[in-house]
């Protein structure tokens, strides 16, 4: 449904989308991640044909974004970061005025709009200015004006910004209701809202592809680089030896202790091993009794944190390579 192949944007010197390629097939949603400046706006203003690429091909149901750029636009609907409303006219006003440019049939148009108004539940504000509706309201008019004429692929930026957690779950919950009819590409740069709708996760950081998987893959590789908090009586050597001698024990990092005479640390294994019996026979036996030791799971938001400081130093693909 989308392909994007080698996609570069440059400012100036300035590399805001660097080569990047994937592909999205009918129906799915796919997640855009990434922190502030990562690229998302750039990369989804080409996908609209918005801007223009320095590099890279954007084929949206077989049509080139830059090539037939009319073509390709009619499978599109997009809602920017801002939502491109007119605040002096009512909502009905403004759907008529969408619908006229996105060339809704006249003898259609009437139908479209009420249904569409019905899905996105923004008929009891129809005959309001958009000036005079809340944020949430104005967000939905957004949607709305997104998937006037039905198109195949929706492009979201940054869909629940500013709203309160309830707006926030009833747009989610619109999402994915457009996903039963329509492909839906959305960014964000909160994990757990892309991990609670999207079928696919892509991260970039700095223009670059970090990893792309599910989330529930991306979580369960993840796991392997949790970790068992220990806090022990001992000396701080001692404790090391014994611990750094347990053979599925990859990395060791203390933490700060808070009782005298203790060592506190955490302690990473290899994927999915369970080292919590080698670590407590192993202390006994060096007479060195554990206080605590409980799992770190990492959370979502340190699992992005970690993806993307890991950026720099290359060559993420899928979230298995971690
Ligand atoms: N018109 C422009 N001219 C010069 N640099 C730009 C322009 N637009 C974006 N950039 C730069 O390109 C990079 C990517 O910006 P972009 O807005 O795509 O990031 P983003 O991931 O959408 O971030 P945010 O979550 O903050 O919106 C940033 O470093 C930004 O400063």
């Amino acid at each position: 449904m989308i392909e994007v192949k080698d996609l570069v944007k440059k400012y100036g010197n300035h590399l805001a989308v660097d080569h990047l390629s994937f592909t999205v097939e009918k129906g799915q949603i796919l997640g855009f991640l990434g922190p502030n400046g990562a690229g998302k706006s750039t990369t989804m203003n080409m996908l609209t044909g918005y801007i223009s690429a320095t590099e890279g091909n954007v084929i949206i149901d077989g049509h080139d974004i830059f090539d037939e750029p009319e073509e390709a636009k009619k499978s599109i609907g997009y809602l920017p970061e801002i939502p491109p409303l007119y605040p002096d006219m009512t909502v009905r006003e403004y759907l008529k005025f969408v619908a006229d440019i996105k060339n809704v049939k006249k003898n259609e148009q009437e139908k479209m709009i009420e249904d569409i108004m019905k899905l996105i539940q923004i008929k009891d504000v129809s005959e309001r200015l958009i000036k005079h509706l809340s944020k949430g309201y104005k967000q939905r008019v957004g949607l709305a004006q997104a998937i006037m004429g039905y198109p195949e692929v929706i492009i979201l930026d940054e869909p629940t910004v500013g709203l309160d957690p309830k707006q926030i779950i009833e747009i989610r919950d619109l999402i994915k209701t457009l996903s039963k009819k329509h492909t839906v590409i959305l960014s964000s740069h909160i994990l757990s809202e892309i991990s609670a709708v999207c079928d696919i996760v892509m991260i970039i950081n700095k223009g670059k592809l970090v990893v792309t998987d599910t989330p529930e893959n991306l979580s369960n590789h993840m796991e392997g680089a949790n970790g068992l908090f220990l806090t022990v009586k001992g000396n701080k050597d001692t404790v090391y030896d014994v611990i750094s001698s347990i053979p599925k024990v990859t990395k060791i990092h203390y933490e700060d202790s808070e009782e005298a005479n203790t060592v506190s640390l955490t302690v990473y294994s290899k994927e999915h091993e369970d080292i919590r019996e080698a670590v407590f026979y192993a202390l006994s036996e060096a007479k060195c009794p554990i206080y605590d030791m409980h799992s770190t799971k990492m959370s979502l938001e340190n699992i992005f944190l970690e993806l993307t400081g890991k950026n720099d130093k290359g060559g993420l693909k899928n979230a298995s390579d971690l």
